[in-house]
């Protein structure tokens, strides 16, 4: 074989195992994403400057009416899929995870998940479960500001100023039931969420005229379980499988009338990094 074919070879081999891999994006659900280090040819700086972050053509936006003036907006494919790798490469490498001490319940005890919290200066500080993360720039990590203009381009006349980034390290990494109806936020906070990673269950769960309004944030199960009465499945709970380079937009009363979660899971043994965009008020 001359050196010709040879190239031509290696050439044909490169187009075939990535599209291969394209079509085959089944083996991040539990996390076994090994192969994704396989096709991953765009570099690092490529990352800010070149404008592909824009998928091709739109993807499906499906819209979940919850009623009472709450809705969600889902898009599966917001991110493309090899694009989603090289930002979660960039995620888990370059941002300062920590993991706290929180309080939940009355008890200190380690957050289930590493943290960190993004905003532009001089905002009101995010504080919850008596914890208050210092904020970093958004200078600091470029590629933040790149994802942030695809959603505001996605969500035309929205704000973000703010970010909190959790990274679930396999199946025991979680969030409790929560509601995200901090004062800063206003009373009809807009929430987009974009995720990265290992598939995980997000639950959404209605609230009863019953729970304290007072409940503490991001705490296990068990207590907010008693003090919410038995929600029957159906229109009072929701649930959806956030995919890899998926977007989830929370908006209207969704955080004043509905609780959220993401639950451990058995199965979701890889890593998932999720990011939601707030307004600081
Ligand atoms: O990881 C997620 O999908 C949700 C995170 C969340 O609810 C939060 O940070 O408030
Ligand atoms: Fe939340």
């Amino acid at each position: 074989m001359d050196s010709a074919t040879r190239k031509m070879n290696r050439l044909t081999m490169f187009i075939y195992r990535n599209n291969k891999f394209c079509k085959d994006d089944s083996n991040y659900k539990t996390g076994h994403h090994q192969d994704h280090h396989e096709p991953r040819r765009l570099s690092l700086t490529s990352l800010v400057s070149s404008s592909s972050v824009k998928p091709p053509s739109s993807p499906t936006r499906r819209t979940i009416d919850l009623g009472h003036g709450s809705d969600l907006i889902y898009i599966q494919r917001f991110l493309p899929f090899q694009k989603s790798w090289t930002f979660f490469d960039y995620l888990d490498k370059h941002i300062p995870w920590t993991r706290p001490t929180i309080r939940v319940f009355g008890r200190s005890c380690l957050q289930p998940r590493d943290t960190c919290y993004v905003a532009s200066s001089a905002l009101t500080p995010l504080i919850y479960s008596g914890y208050r993360p210092d904020a970093y720039s958004w200078d600091d990590f470029p590629p933040l500001k790149e994802i942030l203009d695809a959603i505001c381009e996605a969500l035309p006349g929205s704000r973000f100023n703010s970010l909190l980034l959790n990274r679930y390290k396999g199946a025991n990494d979680y969030v409790g039931w929560h509601s995200d109806d901090e004062k800063l936020y206003g009373p009809t906070p807009e929430i987009a969420s974009l995720s990265f990673g290992c598939e995980r269950d997000f639950v959404l769960k209605k609230k009863k005229l019953q729970e304290d309004s007072s409940h503490e944030k991001r705490g296990d199960d068990g207590p907010a379980k008693k003090r919410l009465k038995k929600s029957s499945r159906g229109e009072d709970q929701q649930s959806f499988t956030l995919k890899h380079g998926s977007l989830l937009v929370m908006r209207g009363y969704t955080q004043r009338d509905w609780i959220h979660s993401v639950p451990k899971r058995a199965k979701a043994e890889g890593t998932r990094i999720n990011l939601t965009f707030r307004l600081v008020l």
